[in-house]
């Protein structure tokens, strides 16, 4: 790795509230479970890309935080009630000035982490070394990322300047991000319904996914039989 590396940060929302539009996607898998699963296999594929040096998970939920701990993330509390771009924002606080920060959604379960290398080095070649990556409808944003320019002498937190939520793409681009335009179909495939999982699953999901997905069979019975899905 050549300079800092990079500090990804990733949001995730209390597990029974997150990922609303999935809710019953899975029949008899549990929704934290899925929830949990997406955040984990997005967690994994960031420690594995060689570019990120640290991955921070901002989140208040006990589960996801002793699970994402497990593969290696360091968790940061979510400040109460603040919502998702104070989150990363304070997240990013808590990274060292000359690192590199980019935030990701936790809801990329086929991310592969060659795909997240690229996005990254793409940015910290940009004029303004800041960039978004749009997710698969075009409108939202999977990833935003900043490479510090040392003349700027800004904080993190104030370079990444998060303006995730639907319709984001569109904030982003306000605000000066590049509009990332590689390939990348793992990084841009975020999950937000039922149809986005099984886009996810042809593209090849993360093991923690794939324990999820497909559901079991409701006459199987018990919630998650037969599958390696959940904490
Ligand atoms: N820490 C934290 N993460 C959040 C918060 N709100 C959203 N997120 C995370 O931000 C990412 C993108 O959010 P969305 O895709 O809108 O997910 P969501 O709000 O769980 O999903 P829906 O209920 O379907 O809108 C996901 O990884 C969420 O877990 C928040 O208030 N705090
Ligand atoms: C948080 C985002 O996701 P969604 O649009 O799925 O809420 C976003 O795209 O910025």
């Amino acid at each position: 790795m050549q300079g800092p590396g990079w500090a990804a940060v990733i949001p995730v929302k209390r597990l029974a509230q997150a990922k609303s539009r999935l809710r019953g996607a899975t029949g008899p898998v549990p929704h934290e479970h899925l929830v949990l699963a997406l955040a984990q296999d997005t967690v994994r594929a960031a420690r594995a890309c060689p570019l990120v040096a640290e991955v921070l998970v901002v989140t208040d939920d006990p589960v996801a935080a002793g699970a994402l701990t497990e593969l290696g993330a360091r968790v940061v509390p979510d400040l109460p009630d603040a919502g998702l771009n104070p989150a990363i924002s304070y997240a990013a606080s808590q990274v060292s000035r000359d690192r590199p920060v980019a935030a990701l959604t936790a809801d990329l379960p086929a991310l592969r982490p060659t795909e997240l290398a690229a996005a990254l080095r793409a940015t910290g070649e940009l004029a303004g070394g800041r960039g978004f990556v749009p997710d698969a409808a075009g409108t939202g944003t999977t990833l935003l990322a900043w490479s510090p320019d040392r003349r700027a002498g800004l904080e993190p937190a104030a370079g990444l300047d998060p303006r995730f939520g639907p319709g984001s793409a569109a904030r982003h681009t306000a605000s000066g991000a590049h509009r990332l335009t590689g390939g990348w179909p793992s990084l841009r495939r975020d999950v937000d319904t039922a149809h986005d999982l099984a886009e996810a699953a042809r593209l090849g999901l993360g093991p923690a996914t794939r324990g999820c997905w497909p559901p079991p069979p409701p006459q199987t019975g018990v919630p998650g039989a037969g599958s390696a899905c959940g904490p």
